[in-house]
């Protein structure tokens, strides 16, 4: 099961995320109370091992802005929210990033279809904390996919039951406060994902 921490915004819940066994985190680069800067996001990347993969999440921007932010953060990989064409993921090959199609349920779920590597199967609204009927693209997601979405320590061994994901997404679930993670929450986390899979 592939864990991804996203939202992160302080060297300590990075540190925790890696500890306790995050294969990737995220950071938010676009419209969002939990954005930082690119410049931040590099501060925080550079504590972060070769083998957990550090994405910079983007919503809407052109490829010429998500090409500039992601090598300043100098994240390994690009998550592209709101119904980015086909050719926008094309633009962006050649960065040699790992790009991530964030979707959802109403879209195509075959990942691999826009030519990108991971493909996230989200809620309607990205970073909300809003679960949602998991169990409806368990036939229809396929490859290599992470579902998000309103997961949280207490329910994602049932979502994961629900969706057989190939990995796991969360952010609003490992939060005590609106923008505001915790070790604890994220440790949590990790346990019960990997405990689920
Ligand atoms: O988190 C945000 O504020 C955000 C804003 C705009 C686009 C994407 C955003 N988050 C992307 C993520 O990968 C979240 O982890 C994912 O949507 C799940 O969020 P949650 O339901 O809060 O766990």
């Amino acid at each position: 099961m592939f864990v991804k921490i996203c939202g992160l915004s302080r060297e300590e819940h990075v540190r925790t995320a890696v500890e306790a066994g995050a294969d990737a985190v995220g950071f938010i680069l676009t419209t969002s109370s939990r954005r930082i800067a690119p410049e931040r996001a590099a501060e925080l990347a550079a504590l972060v091992p070769p083998h957990v993969l550090t994405v910079g999440v983007f919503k809407g921007e052109d490829p010429d802005a998500v090409r500039a932010a992601a090598i300043t953060a100098g994240v390994r990989a690009i998550q592209l929210h709101g119904d980015h064409p086909h050719s926008d993921f094309t633009a962006l090959k050649d960065l040699g990033r790992t790009l991530v199609r964030a979707v959802d349920a109403g879209a195509d779920l075959r990942c691999g279809a826009y030519d990108e590597d991971l493909l996230l199967v989200d809620a309607p609204r990205a970073g909300g904390g809003e679960p949602w009927d998991w169990a409806a693209v368990r036939e229809r997601a396929s490859g290599h996919w992470l579902l998000a979405g309103g997961l949280a320590p207490g329910n994602v061994a049932a979502a994961v039951a629900a969706a057989r994901p190939w990995g796991v997404d969360v952010s609003s679930g490992v939060e005590v406060a609106p923008g505001v993670k915790d070790s604890a929450l994220i440790r949590a986390f990790l346990e019960a994902a990997r405990a689920a899979s």
